[in-house]
């Protein structure tokens, strides 16, 4: 495609001064106009006058026109002097004959002007006793009309000039102002306000380049994906300030490691990346990774006073060895962060053939998750809780995914799919029409139904319209607190706990029972326990396992259960797996117990016997104990 030619310097001047040509143009076609208008009316006037002078003289010559006086008519006509216009005057008797002649003599320097000027000619009779008796012709020069008008037009354009050259230099610095904020805006498009540092949008326009690059001259570059490790965390315990220090602070040593050529940029949040343009291989890219973990390890000083020590995960991926486009760079150097994350953090991960075959795997049962979900393929299964009299308290709702060609897919491996997919609200819908269905299948069967408990992810709900959602779903498919409760992990630390539109509270505040699940292995202080205000507590089978035969961890548990009963919690115990453990958990104080060696999870057709045979069960027990009443006593 041909370069677009350059404007000339006019076209350019044109462009850019263009506002004021278009007001100068204005201010010319407005002076003309007004200088015509002011014609009209100066000409009318100037008429006007020469005739009222041209009857005043007429009417004192009268008498010396009537008796032929010569002498008093050129008196009366040199008058005339005084009157810069008249050019000229004759006085004509009754037979048109001259009586008096007045001539002003023409001063040299104006005489091309007078010419130019024109004159006005006026012809007057001159009356006496009401009889013609003469006649007085004047010839005014125009140069006073010309004078008048010149004099206009100069004041109304020195106005108006004025007038324009203050607008314009008014124009110019709003102009000016205006350049400087699209600057600015223009800036902040590609910038991040919080570090200055390059956006995401300027390092997806740099890998475009990068890209391009490495496809057409195979030029190789690495895309080094940075995300701190527990930042939520200083946020936490130091407050978004101290938060955002540290961010700062991770940008300017970004800064400080960069080659010339290369570029830094926050992404978002705590993600930050690197693209290294200049020569690069494998070897420099997971160097340079390397350095940075170490780099980024030292601690911030001076964070509202403190010393703060950050952690990072990084990903690496390389243009062309690895990815082709921007995108796909993008993603690989993502994922091969989030495989150092599960590597246990504070490290690097070069990106492999391995985990990008595990990524297209994890692809593909996304797909397949999003079919099922769209579809409603979700099942649960019902493990019950029983109390410890052995009596069904409530299930545990588990969710199941049936594959046609994968079989069973355990809920370890499609949960976190569904998690870091985005599909973890569907996932939730769908658990929740799953369960109205089942149970409205027990109902119909005259079923009393315990409550069932779901779990709820930390990832569900972060939006104000999914957690409407969500909470209209459970409205409209009729599940009141009677009939479902949620468990919240506790290692997936909830985030806005304090705000009344969290979806903790939006439940709490409807009623609903929220359980504290596999406690123990999280992180949460008992604080958080206090601000989540639970009703349940359910203690980590890494307790509970094998109880009987540890005094430690029964000393443990009946820590655990005497702080939950003091802040008015029920404790469940869960993977109970045999009697012994059942019964040192019920001496411990264990209000319920789960768990395989009591019952595994249940299809609803076997929670539905299950809860007939418990009733049934009830029932003799409860007519065992009428007829004792009844039998008289043995005489
Ligand atoms: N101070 C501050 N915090 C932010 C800003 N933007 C996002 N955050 C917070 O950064 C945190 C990012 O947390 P995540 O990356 O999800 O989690 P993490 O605690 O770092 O855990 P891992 O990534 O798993 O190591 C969230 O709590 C956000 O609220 C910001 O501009 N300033």
């Amino acid at each position: 495609m041909a370069a677009p030619r350059k404007p000339s310097w006019l076209q350019q001047v044109l462009m850019e001064q263009r506002e004021a040509l278009l007001a100068l143009a204005a201010l010319i076609l407005f002076s003309i106009l007004l200088a015509l208008a002011q014609y009209v009316q100066l000409d009318r006037r100037f008429s006007q006058d020469l005739q009222t002078n041209a009857r005043i003289v007429a009417d004192t010559a009268a008498a010396a026109v009537l008796f032929d006086n010569a002498e008093d008519a050129r008196e009366i006509l040199a008058a005339l002097r005084s009157s810069e216009d008249i050019q000229q005057a004759l006085l004509l008797d009754k037979a048109r004959l001259v009586l008096a002649a007045y001539t002003r003599s023409r001063d040299e320097g104006v005489g091309l002007f007078f010419q130019w000027a024109g004159v006005d000619r006026v012809r007057v009779p001159v009356v006496a006793g009401g009889e013609e008796v003469g006649e007085l012709l004047l010839h005014a020069s125009r140069v006073r009309l010309w004078q008048d008008l010149a004099r206009f037009v100069g004041t109304s354009l020195a106005l108006l000039v004025s007038a324009l050259g203050l607008a314009w230099l008014a124009s110019r610095e709003l102009r000016a102002r205006m350049r400087d904020a699209a600057r600015r805006m223009q800036y902040l498009a590609l910038h991040d306000a919080l570090t200055d540092l390059p956006n995401r949008e300027s390092l997806r326009l740099a890998l475009e380049d990068a890209a391009e690059l490495a496809r057409d001259r195979g030029q190789p570059s690495a895309l080094l994906f940075i995300d701190l490790d527990n930042f939520k965390q200083i946020n936490d315990d130091h407050g978004h300030a101290a938060g955002d220090q540290v961010l700062r602070a991770v940008a300017q040593r970004l800064r400080e490691l960069l080659r010339p050529g290369d570029l830094a940029a926050r992404l978002a949040g705590d993600e930050f990346a690197l693209l290294l343009r200049s020569p690069v291989d494998v070897a420099l890219a997971t160097r340079t990774a390397a350095r940075l973990v170490q780099c980024l390890a030292q601690p911030v000083e001076d964070v509202l006073g403190e010393s703060l020590r950050v952690r990072v995960s990084v990903g690496v991926a390389l243009l062309p060895l690895h990815a082709s486009g921007a995108e796909e760079a993008m993603q690989l150097a993502d994922s091969a962060m989030y495989q150092a994350k599960r590597q246990g953090k504070d490290g690097y991960q070069l990106f492999t053939q391995e985990l990008g075959e595990s990524l297209r795997a994890r692809h593909r049962l996304e797909l397949d998750l999003s079919e099922a979900l769209r579809h409603g393929d979700l099942q649960l299964a019902y493990q019950p809780l029983f109390d410890v009299q052995g009596r069904i308290q409530a299930f545990e709702g588990l969710a199941r995914w049936r594959h046609a060609q994968r079989g069973a897919v355990s809920p370890a491996e499609f949960v976190p799919v569904a998690e870091a997919g985005g599909l973890i609200d569907e996932m939730g819908l769908c658990l929740l029409q799953t369960l109205a269905r089942d149970r409205q299948h027990w109902l119909s069967q005259g079923q009393v139904c315990p409550p069932v408990a779901l779990n709820l992810s930390s990832r569900q709900c972060r939006r104000p319209q999914q957690r409407e959602r969500f909470l209209a779903t459970l409205e409209i498919l009729g599940l009141g607190p009677e009939a479902v409760e949620f468990e919240l992990t506790e290692g997936a630390l909830f985030e806005d706990l304090g705000s009344e539109e969290s979806m903790v509270s939006l439940l709490q505040k409807r009623g609903y029972v929220l359980a504290i699940d596999d406690f123990g292995t999280g992180y949460s202080s008992l604080s958080y326990l206090r601000r989540l205000r639970c009703r349940k507590l359910k203690i980590d089978r890494v307790f509970v396992n094998e109880v009987a035969r540890h005094r430690d961890a029964q000393t443990l548990v009946g820590a655990i259960a005497g702080v939950a009963h003091a802040m008015h919690m029920q404790v469940v115990a869960e993977g109970v797996e045999n009697e012994a453990d059942h019964d040192c958990l019920a001496a411990l104080g264990c209000d319920l117990l789960q768990g395989f060696g009591l019952s595994r999870p249940l299809t609803p057709q076997q929670a539905l016997a299950l809860l007939r045979l418990q009733q049934a069960g009830e029932r003799a027990r409860v007519q065992a104990q009428q007829a004792w009443y009844e039998t008289p006593p043995p005489a």
